[in-house]
């Protein structure tokens, strides 16, 4: 029997298309908004600005003076037409780093879902991420972090006795390469403080397909940036399938150094297991049964390393032992994340800084002075020496990470449309003025660190300028609280702040608002403790013709890099 539609039904699906349409126009203008948004132009579809964003000669060769010309809002032309958001304006920053709304960009979420699987903390999302952050921070906290100093003082000195070496060899100096020294040490340092391990001790496979693995990241070029705008368009179980093909050497170079870093992982709990057990039973029989390598460190019975922290099994803990919040399988699957992620940033940082000192030779001389002074001090305190009471020394690392920060872009995306706040008001390409931004679900915009590090409006007119006194004299930029550390967003912030960057809070009044500051802890100390001995012992000089012909490119982490496009930093090392 036929039925006329009645008026309710009619008004419904009128209702209904209004609705759509709406939502369709929404979405349109939405678009339509970021589009209008003023940028460089760009003349290729293929490319849009990628190649000048990722792959200049020197870092920021082009960002910097977009951000001149446009301000710390603008919009930039990703691969295929796509348009993006360039970020260094700390109102939006602070709503895409610290609220829920916003996700790894696609490119680096390819890339870390395939070199991390979802037990790791870097490739979690939602509630896991929440629990592994909760869970893996413990092994990060300031009575934690403040345990390694003596770790990483001893990779200090191997490190300081390998150049003593070369000094012995040329005392009147050498250009040496100190990136893959400081690479070695860095990696000493992470696993020292990691497992408890030598390098040795980490295994050659380990090693060697960690080297390969940062070396493929560290490979940039134009095929590269399409292969990777392609594929991360690609469904996500079609791309992970796709690399499960076997013969192809780049996925089976990562599927083995997830499986190595694995079974470090795995080694490293059982034999932590078995003299916790024999430590616990307190029986000298099953000591002396246990191999010299797992009882002869003095750092594996003083205080713990961070995966003793994890297994709730530190020797100088005096709580009952707890059952650890990770199970030993999500433990184990750390063991890549935590290597990948802090041992590249380091090493940039610490070579980043060497490369500043010696182009300023007279700040190297007071800092020198500032380091025998207090070297003096450290000799003769019996209880732990901070290193937090040097202010040159600090403020090198400040300075040098915010001119040179090592993840000097990162991409984000946002999972739902939302509304990205502004300081000051765009104009837009159609003359309207914008007061905030509305974005859709899916809009990538890019966490410009490196541009907000030198965001003249807010660091003052010599923004791209080295100059650390401007910690000591008060003219840093004292405004919102971005990233955990001196206002710099080298560590990012909000929920994926950097893990490895070990923190207690503090109260600091700016105007008349209290702000949460986090102090540094961790890998500022590794920085602190190899910088110390260094300029300690050593001076770092760089002909005129050498430092022009240095470059800082940006590939995963941002590096020195050669005329001939292979990284290094060749400094004269001599004897002080
Ligand atoms: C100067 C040294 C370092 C710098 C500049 C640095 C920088 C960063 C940045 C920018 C991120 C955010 C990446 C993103 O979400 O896009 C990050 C995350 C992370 N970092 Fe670091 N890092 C450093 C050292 C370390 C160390 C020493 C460790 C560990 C031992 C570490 C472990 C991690 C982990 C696990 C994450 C992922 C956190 C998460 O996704 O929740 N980092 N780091």
């Amino acid at each position: 029997m036929d039925h006329d539609p009645s008026l309710l039904q009619i008004f419904s699906v009128s209702l209904f298309f209004c609705k759509c349409f709406s939502c369709f126009y929404r979405r349109l203008k939405q678009k339509s908004i970021v589009a209008l948004i003023p940028g460089p132009p760009s003349n290729s579809w293929i490319f849009g600005h990628m190649k000048h964003l990722l792959l200049p000669a020197n870092y920021g060769d082009f960002e910097y003076t977009w951000q001149k010309e446009y301000g710390p809002v603008y919009r930039i032309k990703g691969c295929f037409g796509e348009d993006r958001l360039m970020l260094s304006d700390p109102l939006p920053l602070q709503h895409v780093l610290n609220t829920n709304f916003f996700t790894h960009g696609p490119a680096l979420a390819q890339a870390i879902s395939l070199a991390f699987d979802d037990k790791a903390v870097m490739g979690a999302h939602g509630s896991r991420h929440k629990r592994l952050r909760a869970a893996t921070q413990v092994g990060f906290t300031a009575s934690a972090v403040r345990g390694y100093q003596p770790l990483f003082e001893r990779v200090a000195r191997r490190l300081t006795e390998q150049l003593e070496k070369i000094c012995a060899l040329y005392p009147d100096g050498t250009p040496t390469d100190m990136l893959p020294i400081i690479a070695e040490a860095s990696l000493n340092s992470m696993s020292q403080a990691l497992l408890s391990y030598s390098t040795e001790e980490l295994g050659k496979d380990f090693v060697t397909n960690n080297a390969k693995i940062l070396s493929l990241a560290a490979t940039h070029s134009p095929t590269q940036l399409l292969a990777s705008a392609i594929t991360s368009r690609l469904p996500h179980l079609f791309w992970r399938l796709l690399t499960h093909l076997p013969g192809i050497p780049d996925f089976d170079l990562i599927r083995n150094a997830k499986v190595f870093a694995k079974q470090v992982g795995w080694k490293a709990i059982r034999e932590k297991l078995t003299l916790a057990a024999v430590r616990d039973s307190g029986d000298s029989k099953s000591e002396s049964t246990s191999s010299p390598s797992e009882l002869e460190s003095p750092s594996r019975v003083t205080h713990g390393d961070v995966f003793d922290f994890l297994l709730n099994i530190c020797p100088t803990s005096s709580n009952k032992p707890q059952k650890s919040a990770l199970t030993h399988e999500e433990l184990a699957s750390q063991t890549g994340t935590f290597f990948i992620a802090g041992e590249e940033t380091t090493t940039s940082a610490i070579v980043f800084a060497l490369l500043e000192l010696a182009k300023h030779q007279s700040f190297q001389d007071e800092l020198r002075a500032e380091v025998h002074h207090f070297a003096k001090i450290k000799s003769n305190s019996e209880a732990g020496f901070s290193y937090d009471n040097m202010p040159l020394l600090n403020a090198l690392i400040k300075e040098s990470l915010r001119i040179n920060t090592p993840g000097a872009a990162q991409e984000r995306a946002a999972i739902v449309d939302t509304v990205l706040p502004l300081s000051n008001p765009i104009r837009l390409l159609n003359g309207e003025m914008l007061h905030s931004i509305p974005i859709r679900k899916g809009q990538v915009v890019t966490v410009a660190a490196a541009s907000y590090h030198r965001n003249e409006v807010l660091w003052g007119d010599d923004a791209h300028k080295f100059r650390p006194s401007r910690w000591l004299d008060g003219t840093a930029f004292h405004g919102r609280a971005l990233g955990p550390y001196a206002n710099l967003l080298s560590f990012l912030g909000g929920q994926r702040v950097c893990l490895g960057w070990r923190f207690a809070l503090a109260f600091r009044a700016y105007s008349r608002r209290y702000v949460l500051t986090v102090l540094n802890l961790d890998s500022l100390l590794e920085m602190q403790v190899l910088l110390f001995e260094l300029v300690e012992k050593f001076r770092f000089t760089c002909s005129e013709d050498e430092r022009h012909r240095l470059r800082a490119q940006f590939a995963n982490t941002l590096m020195p890099v050669l005329p001939d496009g292979t990284r290094g930093a060749p400094l004269v090392v001599t004897r002080c």
